[in-house]
C-alpha cells in the first residue's frame, strides 16, 4: 500500500526542487536585470541594454570579433561616455585620459593573472602602489639611454631579415604574406633584445614551434577570461585554477615561450657563475643587475616573469605596426610616393648612410616618414583594448554625471584615436600630413593612448618606437612593393583585444639604392 503523505514527500523532493531551484534562478536573474538597469548607480549613463545588465554582452562581443566596431557605434549613438558592462564605462574623450589613468588609479580585475604564469609581472600587478616599488626596479633597463644601447642588437636583426628577403622574394620574384614575416623580424628582434639570442624566425622563414598561431589561438580565450573577471577569479580558487594557469610544460605558444626563455635564463647563470665575461647589454643582463632598494637581487620568478613578458608584449605588436605601415601605404599611393621622394632627396643629400640610419638620424631627416609611423599607431593602434581601472575616491563626475568611486572605467585607444573633436572631421582617414603642424602634434602626442597612459604607460615604447622607425625605413629604402593580386585580400582582426593583419600578399623587387649626389 502507498501512504499518501510518502508520496507527497517524494513528489516535493523531485519536481518541487527543481521548480524552485528554476524559479530562484529566475528571479535572480529578473532582479539582477531590473536592479542593474533602473537602481544601479551606473544606471544614469546610457549603453546598449544587454551590456548594462550582463558581462557576456562584451564577452560575446569580443569572441565574435566584433568588440571594438559594435561598441565604437554605440558611442557614436550615445556620446562620450557609455556603460558596456553592468560595473564598467567607456569614456571615448581623450582629453579625459589623465582622470582616468591617474597615478592612484588601480588596475581591476581584468588583468586577472594566470594567461602568463603563475607570478605577476609589472603589466599584471593591481596595486598602484605595488606596481610603482616594481616598476622602479625595472624602469631601469628600459630607459632611453639603455635604448640606445641596444641599436646595434636591432640593425643586426633588420639586417638578417633583409638579406632573407632578398635570397628568399625579390631574387625569385615569389610572393608571399607579408603579414607573417612583419612579426618574425619583432619576435627575433625582441629575443634579441630580451635574451641576447633571436628564436630563429628570421633563419629558418616560418613560424617557429607554432609560437605566433599558438599566441594568436590563445587571445579569444584571455579576453575572455579578462572580461569574465569575477567568474575567472572564482575558478581560481577551485580545482579548475590549474587549467587557467599557464606552464612550461603546456604545448601551447605560450609554453613554447616559457621553455624558450628558461633555457636561455640558465644558460646566462650558468655562464656568470662560470665567472665568463658575458659582455651583454640585453634586457635579461640589466635585469640581472638589477638591486632592491637593500641591494637584493630580483626573485628568480619575477625576473622569469618580466622577461616573458617582453616577448608577450613586445613582439606581436610591434609587428602588427609594421604591417598595419604597409598596408596605410600600399592602400594610399599618393602619400607612399610622397614618402619615397622624402626618403630618396635625404639619401641624396648624404644625410641618410645606405646602412640602416641611426635613430637621431631619422627623426631629424624624415619627418614626413616618421608623421607616417605616428598615423599609423593612432589609426591602427596594435592592442585596440580595454583597459581598465578602479575610479578612486571620491568619485568621478563624467560630463554632467556621477560615478562613485569602486567603478571600473576605461578607454580604447582605437576609439579615443578616431575622436572628431581631437583629430577633426577626417580622425577616421590616414593622413600623416596632419602630424605635420607642430602644434597639433604635441596636442595630438599628449593623448595618444597607443601604449597606454600614466605610470603604467608602456615600458617597451622606446624600443618599439626605435623598431618601427628603422626597420620599415630600410625595407621600403630597399625594395619596390607590389599587392599581388590572385590572392585573398589583406584583413585585419581583433581577437582578445589584440590586433593583427592576415593575407597581406606582396611582391618585392629589388631598388637600386640611391646614391649621394657629389658636388
Ligand atoms: C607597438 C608596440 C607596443 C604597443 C602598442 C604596446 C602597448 C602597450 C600598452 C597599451 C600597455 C599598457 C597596458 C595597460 O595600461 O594595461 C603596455 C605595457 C607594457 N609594455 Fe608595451 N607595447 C608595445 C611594445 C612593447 C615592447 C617592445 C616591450 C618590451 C620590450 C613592451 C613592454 C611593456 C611592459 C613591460 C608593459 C607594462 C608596463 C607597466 O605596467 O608598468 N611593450 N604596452
Amino acid at each position: 500500500m502507498v501512504l499518501p503523505g510518502k508520496d507527497a514527500v517524494s513528489m516535493f523532493t523531485v519536481t518541487n526542487a527543481i521548480l524552485t531551484l528554476g524559479t530562484y534562478v529566475a528571479l535572480r536573474l529578473v532582479y539582477q536585470i531590473v536592479y542593474y538597469r533602473f537602481f544601479h548607480p551606473l544606471s544614469v549613463f546610457p549603453g546598449p541594454f544587454w551590456g548594462s545588465v550582463t558581462r557576456l554582452w562584451i564577452a560575446w562581443h569580443s569572441l565574435r570579433e566584433t568588440e571594438v566596431a559594435t561598441v565604437h557605434a554605440f558611442t557614436k549613438r550615445y556620446g562620450p561616455v557609455i556603460r558596456i558592462t553592468p560595473t564598467l564605462l567607456l569614456v571615448s574623450d581623450p582629453t579625459k585620459l589623465p582622470e582616468i589613468y591617474h597615478r592612484h588609479a588601480d588596475k581591476t580585475g581584468h588583468y586577472i593573472t594566470g594567461s602568463f604564469g603563475e607570478t605577476e609581472s609589472l603589466f599584471n600587478i593591481r596595486s598602484h602602489k605595488t606596481h610603482a616599488a616594481f616598476r622602479k626596479l625595472i624602469a631601469g633597463p628600459y630607459s632611453f639611454s639603455n635604448v640606445k644601447r641596444m641599436e646595434l642588437l636591432i640593425d643586426t636583426q633588420i639586417e638578417a631579415w633583409l638579406k632573407k628577403l632578398d635570397e628568399t622574394f625579390a631574387c625569385t620574384g615569389i610572393s608571399f604574406d607579408f603579414s607573417w614575416w612583419a612579426v618574425y623580424v619583432a619576435y627575433d628582434v625582441i629575443s634579441e633584445i630580451g635574451f641576447g639570442a633571436p628564436i630563429g624566425f628570421i633563419e629558418q622563414g616560418k613560424d617557429v614551434g607554432g609560437l605566433i598561431q599558438g599566441f594568436h589561438d590563445g587571445l579569444p580565450a584571455f579576453g575572455l577570461l579578462a572580461r569574465l573577471h569575477p567568474l575567472t577569479s572564482w575558478v581560481k580558487t577551485t580545482f579548475l585554477k590549474k587549467y587557467l594557469i599557464a606552464k612550461p610544460e603546456d604545448n601551447t605558444g605560450i609554453g613554447v615561450l616559457m621553455r624558450f626563455r628558461d633555457r636561455l635564463i640558465d644558460q646566462r647563470f650558468r655562464e656568470i657563475a662560470e665567472g665568463k665575461d658575458v659582455g651583454q647589454v640585453d634586457l635579461l643582463q640589466t635585469f640581472i643587475d638589477a638591486r632592491t632598494d637593500n641591494g637584493k637581487p630580483l626573485e628568480n620568478e619575477y625576473l622569469k616573469a618580466e622577461v616573458l613578458l617582453v616577448l608577450l608584449a613586445g613582439a606581436d605588436t610591434t609587428g602588427t605596426a609594421f604591417q598595419s605601415l604597409v598596408h596605410n601605404l600600399l592602400t594610399h599611393r599618393d602619400t607612399y610616393e610622397r614618402m619615397m621622394e622624402e626618403i630618396d632627396a635625404a639619401s641624396r643629400k648624404g644625410v641618410l648612410p645606405n646602412t640602416i640610419p641611426q635613430y637621431e638620424a631619422i627623426l631629424e631627416h624624415l619627418p614626413y616618414y616618421v608623421a607616417c609611423v605616428r598615423e599609423t599607431i593612432r589609426l591602427n593602434p596594435p592592442a585596440p583594448n580595454i583597459f581598465p581601472r578602479y575610479v578612486s575616491e571620491p568619485g568621478i563626475e563624467l560630463f554632467g554625471k556621477f560615478a562613485p568611486a569602486g567603478t571600473e572605467i576605461t578607454g580604447n585607444p582605437w576609439i579615443m584615436h578616431r575622436d572628431w573633436a581631437l583629430f577633426g572631421a577626417d580622425a577616421e582617414e590616414f593622413r600623416p600630413e596632419r602630424w605635420l603642424d607642430a602644434e597639433k602634434a604635441k596636442l595630438y602626442n599628449k593623448y595618444l593612448f597607443t601604449f597606454g597612459y600614466g605610470t603604467r604607460v608602456c615600458l617597451g615604447k622606446d624600443i618599439a618606437m626605435e623598431e618601427l622607425l628603422k626597420g620599415p625605413l630600410q625595407f621600403f629604402r630597399r625594395y619596390t612593393l607590389c599587392v599581388a593580386t590572385d590572392k585573398p585580400s589583406a584583413q585585419f582582426v581583433v581577437k582578445g583585444g589584440i590586433g593583427f593583419w592576415r593575407d597581406m600578399w606582396i611582391t618585392i623587387s629589388t631598388r637600386p639604392p640611391v646614391q649621394p649626389l657629389v658636388i
